[in-house]
């Protein structure tokens, strides 16, 4: 496109006036394909012909695609096209060849493409080139618009020889990239499409195959480059990731609900967004452990203990009225009483089974190696046959056992089968090899002492180790159960009977439906429209089974294999968080995105390869990202050098951004400080900043024990870690909540004792300290600890205030 300078403006206001009626030929080309998908919707919704169930699936499945492309469609609205990139080139003649850069790709009427998606290999220079290898491109140019409406351009130019002497007037510096991050904070995380950095596009279209690892300081923009690599696997995979999916993993419902909106603006909304607390279909984990209890249950001796805690439940009779434990499967039966025979009342009749048999029987069912509630079949059948013999014997003693008639395996079958249905012998077998959930599982043990010592002694734990796992029935699940959870049923499986049988009736029902809206149809004449089926009207009256989509099956199955799995703040997954994540990705395709440096969690990596080798089989490849485009460089170096203190073999990441205020220390209620209390100080501080910020978000990071009480002193700010905590304009969290995120304005409460809270404490507060865009106040009543000499520095001496603060707004008195 030639650019000309007109006479009644400059040459900056006739580019953005090109790049107008450019980008309006564009939304109306946009506003057509929404027309047609919309009709091609409508088309796949009526469309009649072959009736049943099979032709229902097919309509449903040309439905759910229209349905997508309509709501990607609608999901691109705003800032459609973002750049152009002008190539070298001499296509057609022209000295350079143009190509626009949006968030999907468009075509006109004759099929030329008028927008590149910014996923597709040509799009690829806009992000890669950078003024030492420029390869072919003579300009990038960002367009911003707000609505439909172009309010600017930015270019950077690559070869200034290689632009018309119009094109080089109509330049225009501002930084795309420093605009957009000087934005006010929303409580949501936005796209980086127009603005992505070359290793940022480097993560994003690394291969699929084998596990990536992305490592990089505080907001090097991991988690929004992770965001944009599932957009683009799923734009580039698309066949192998629609049927399997994406599961993207986060650390909390708070977390998942800020970074939830991005995707969708990306035009993808099939995609599963969970933590590690919700990974176990059904269940809904928050609650956590006491920091020794979170350490052993997230280390993999908890394997054992799972182990042991499924074997200590498949037993014998014990003379001592309780069923004996019999983990090592030897014959010895261990501590907890001696041996019984099996005794069960039926009928008047005591049926008795050597406790010789029933351990055999238990020890061949063991030797199936299959899982817990799919052997069970067997050790029942096989008991009830015992049951059984030994009833026909009480029942007719004159008969000789060594008799072949008497051994009639169908007769004994047929015994057995009826004395299953007597309670006193279900209620008898069910002791002995109990059909388990893994929730029952997990909770009677926790609540059994004496079974998890025994249980505790088979995994080699030691006595402190077993006793913090201890609780009483009914506590709420922690996330540390969750990974036990699905260890658990791996171990104990499914009887599928159930399900089966349910889905036979879900397809008698539904063939019943369909006859009784046939005979609905003719009565009322109805058969003779084409848009009325009896499949169709049976559907209308029932969705129970409908066909969902991929994202929504998923998420239900327990035992789904994803096509990739994105983890982020990968530091803080246990060794048994990974085992359960990675059931979820057999083919190992994984992006692992994380921060040593920011690891609180106890059980946490301390290093990649140790966590990560026994997964990747040689195929773990590590990214690292070490420009800072969140913090500015005066907060950064206080938190730098927290982790100089508490990591010096971690580089801290390299600020983008030099704009922000200086950061301030604010003590209260002691030497130093007017007398005033924190009470008194932080509502009004919070006050102050909310002002300086205008429409920005603020976070008060306080130390765990704290939050109630900090909560209290703010009634005005959101305190529970709900999703929408983000939505009001102040939040209090403790560090673990603050994970991720990002405010324009931070005021963390006693540093000293964040830092003093856990052994990672240093690592807590380097977190805190880094989720600042604009503003960072210190507010403490004890000293500040000498790795925050920095900021105290910064603040000067006493100003004989309540508070010791560096330029910017004073707290008022
Ligand atoms: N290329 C970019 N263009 C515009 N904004 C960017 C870019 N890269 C990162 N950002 C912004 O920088 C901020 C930090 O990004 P992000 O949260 O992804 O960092 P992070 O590495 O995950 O941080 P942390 O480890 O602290 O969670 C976000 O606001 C993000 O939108």
């Amino acid at each position: 496109m030639e650019l000309r300078q007109s006479d009644d403006g400059s040459a900056r206001t006739h580019a953005i006036r090109a790049e107008q009626a450019y980008v309006t030929g564009l939304y109306e080309r946009l506003d057509t394909v929404r027309q047609q998908t919309r009709a091609a919707l409508r088309a796949a919704d009526a469309a009649g012909g072959r009736s049943g169930y099979s032709a229902l699936m097919d309509r449903e499945a040309r439905s759910n695609e229209q349905a997508r492309r309509l709501s990607q469609l609608s999901g691109v609205e705003n800032g459609l096209c973002f750049g152009r990139i002008d190539h070298r080139g001499d296509r057609d003649g022209d000295a350079v060849d143009t190509l626009y850069i949006g968030r999907i790709g468009l075509r006109d009427e004759s099929h030329e493409t008028i927008l590149v998606d910014w996923r597709a290999p040509a799009a690829r220079p806009f992000y890669a080139a950078t003024p030492v290898s420029p390869g072919d491109l003579v300009r990038r140019r960002h367009l911003h618009t707000r609505d439909r409406v172009v309010t600017g351009i930015d270019d950077e130019v690559f070869d200034l020889d290689g632009l018309s002497d119009t094109d080089r007037r109509s330049l225009v510096g501002e930084a795309a990239l420093l605009a957009a991050l000087r934005r006010g904070r929303t409580g949501r995380m936005n796209d980086i499409v127009a603005t992505i950095q070359s290793e940022q596009d480097r993560v994003i279209r690394s291969r699929l195959q084998g596990v990536l690892v992305v490592q990089g300081g505080p907001g090097t923009g991991k988690t929004v480059a992770a965001l944009h690599r599932a957009a683009y696997l799923l734009y580039t995979h698309r066949d192998t990731l629609k049927r399997r999916g994406v599961l993207v993993v986060g650390p909390n419902p708070t977390f998942l609900r800020y970074i939830g909106r991005v995707l969708p603006s990306l035009g993808e909304s099939d995609v599963v967004l969970s933590t590690v607390g919700e990974l176990y279909p059904g269940v809904r984990a928050t609650a956590s452990d006491p920091v020794a209890t979170a350490l052993v249950k997230g280390s993999d001796s908890m394997v054992g203990l799972v182990r042991a805690a499924v074997a200590d439940r498949q037993r014998v009779p014990s003379s001592s009225g309780m069923s004996v434990s019999a983990n090592s499967g030897s014959g010895d039966e261990g501590a907890s009483g001696g041996t019984r025979d099996l005794e069960i009342e039926v009928d008047d009749m005591t049926l008795r089974v050597d406790h010789a048999d029933c351990l055999g029987i238990r020890d061949r069912t063991r030797s199936l190696r299959l899982p817990h509630n799919v052997a069970r079949k067997f050790f029942v059948t096989e008991m009830l046959r015992l049951l059984a013999r030994n009833q026909a014997e009480q029942l007719d003693p004159m008969l000789d056992p060594a008799e072949p008639a008497y051994y009639d395996e169908t007769d004994l079958d047929y015994m057995g089968a009826a004395l299953w249905q007597q309670e006193p012998v279900r209620r008898g077998l069910d002791e002995l090899w109990p059909l388990l959930t893994p929730q029952r599982l997990l909770e009677t043990l926790y609540a059994d002492d004496a079974a998890l010592a025994r249980v505790g002694a088979e995994a080699g734990l030691t006595e402190s180790e077993w006793k913090g796992l201890s609780r009483p029935l009914g506590s709420p699940r922690t996330v540390g159960d969750v990974p036990l959870l699905d260890e658990a049923a791996e171990l104990l499986g499914e009887d599928d009977a159930e399900e089966r049988a349910r889905r036979r009736r879900v397809e008698r029902d539904r063939a019943d439906a369909e006859r009784y809206a046939q005979g609905v149809l003719e009565f009322t004449g109805l058969f003779e429209d084409p848009m009325m089926g009896a499949s169709a009207l049976a559907e209308r009256h029932d969705d129970a089974d409908r066909p969902r989509s991929t994202a929504e099956r998923a998420e239900a199955d327990r035992t789904w294999a994803y096509g990739h799995v994105i983890v982020d703040e990968a530091q803080e997954l246990s060794a048994m968080a990974w085992r359960m994540v990675m059931r979820r990705i057999p083919t190992r395709s994984l992006t692992v995105v994380g921060d040593i440096a920011q690891t609180g969690s106890p059980a946490g990596a301390r290093s990649w390869s140790s966590m990560l080798a026994p997964y990747a089989h040689g195929r773990l490849h590590e990214e690292r990202l070490l420009v800072n485009y969140r913090t500015p460089a005066q907060i950064m170096a206080v938190a730098a050098d927290v982790l100089a203190e508490v990591a010096p073999d971690q580089q801290p990441p390299e600020s983008v951004r030099d704009d922000g205020d200086p950061p301030r220390a604010v003590r209260v209620g002691a030497e130093g400080s007017d007398g005033t209390t924190l009470a008194e100080a932080l509502p009004r501080l919070v006050e102050e900043e909310l002002t300086a910020i205008g429409e920005g978000r603020l976070v008060v990071i306080v130390p765990d024990a704290r939050h109630t009480e900090i909560a209290g002193l703010l009634p005005d700010a959101a305190a529970d870690a709900t999703p929408d905590a983000l939505d009001s304009p102040s939040t209090v969290l403790t560090t673990t909540r603050s994970k991720g995120l990002e405010f324009d304005s931070v005021i963390v409460v006693e540093p000293g004792e964040i830092l003093e809270q856990s052994p990672q404490g240093g690592h807590d507060l380097y977190v805190a300290l880094t989720r600042a865009t604009r503003r960072l106040t210190v507010i403490h009543e004890a000293l500040l600890p000498d790795m925050l000499g920095r900021i105290s520095r910064q603040a000067g001496p006493p100003l004989g205030g309540p508070c010791v603060e560096a330029p910017g707004p004073r707290l008022s008195t």
